[in-house]
């Protein structure tokens, strides 16, 4: 079984006992009892043609098995917010990446920029659970879903609020995409075979994403200069995790990522 097979096998059962011990109506209440503003992504990417740094929450991942393991989320998020950030990726995955709900409600109370919550999201009642804990966006893995399914999300996290980041690695993953209307399409250059990230692959698949739909590249970007090159070919967001978490000063390096353009040489604009 792969790596993504043994992360959503997992979710199911973990989803089985949240399911039992919170039934959906009453974690739908809990939702809706939540105080926070939304504070929405779409929002940032209409005021700014800077890249947009999504700064990432995360202990360890498969690949990574110790990147920050004592981290404190509040004060990583208070960081984030300092250096710019346009919103904050949390992971909520207990076992292969050491989230918890918790991280993701604590740093809801504590800033007010737009929160993803980064999980393998497999069913509805996941979505209701992001926004009983704060979050303005949530991860909708195109592999790990049936077309239908990830449309049905897609439509249930509208309505419930929540804007969607849709990830693809590949071009057989975008037509899984095909005609759902997601907010933001994220191509994820790390392979899960290998574990390896590879940014020219974020470059090589540009010709064939949708002009109308705003990109993240995500993973493997550990210098403004990765940003630079994404920028100039049309990339607006950019997913950081390993490479801010590891860093002595995130804020810093935050925002010598999302003033990456401005030093850059060319004059390429990237497209509106
Ligand atoms: O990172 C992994 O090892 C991994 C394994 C299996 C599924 C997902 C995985 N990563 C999730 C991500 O997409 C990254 O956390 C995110 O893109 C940030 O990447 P990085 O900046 O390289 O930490």
């Amino acid at each position: 079984m792969d790596i993504l097979s043994q992360i959503v096998s997992r979710t199911r059962d973990i989803l089985e006992t949240r399911k039992r011990e919170l039934p959906l109506a009453d974690l739908e209440a809990a939702a809706r009892a939540r105080q926070r503003p939304h504070h929405a992504l779409t929002a940032a990417l209409a005021a700014s043609t800077d890249p947009l740094v999504i700064a990432e929450f995360k202990r360890k991942s498969p690949s990574r098995p110790n990147i920050n393991m004592e981290a404190d989320p509040v004060a990583v998020a208070k960081a984030y917010a300092a250096g710019g950030a346009a919103a904050m990726s949390i992971l909520t995955e207990p076992d292969f990446f050491a989230g918890s709900p918790d991280d993701l409600r604590k740093v809801a109370d504590a800033v007010s920029i737009p929160l993803l919550r980064k999980d393998f999201v497999i069913d509805r009642y996941q979505l209701h659970e992001a926004k009983a804990w704060g979050a303005d966006l949530v991860l909708l893995i195109a592999r790990i879903l049936e077309p239908s399914q990830l449309a049905e999300l897609q439509a249930e996290a509208r309505e419930l609020g929540l804007e969607t980041l849709c990830e693809i690695h590949n071009l057989d993953e975008y037509e899984r995409v095909g005609d759902t209307p997601i907010d933001f399409l994220g191509v994820n250059c790390r392979d899960l075979k290998r574990f390896a990230t590879n940014l020219d692959q974020l470059i090589d698949i540009v010709p064939h994403l949708p002009k109308a739909t705003p990109w993240v590249a995500e993973s493997g970007i550990h210098a403004p200069e990765d940003v630079a090159r994404l920028h100039e070919v049309g990339y607006r967001a950019y997913l950081v995790g390993e490479y801010l978490m590891k860093s002595p000063d995130p804020s810093a390096r935050l925002e010598e990522l999302r003033t990456a353009n401005r030093s850059s040489t060319s004059e390429t604009a990237p497209p509106s």
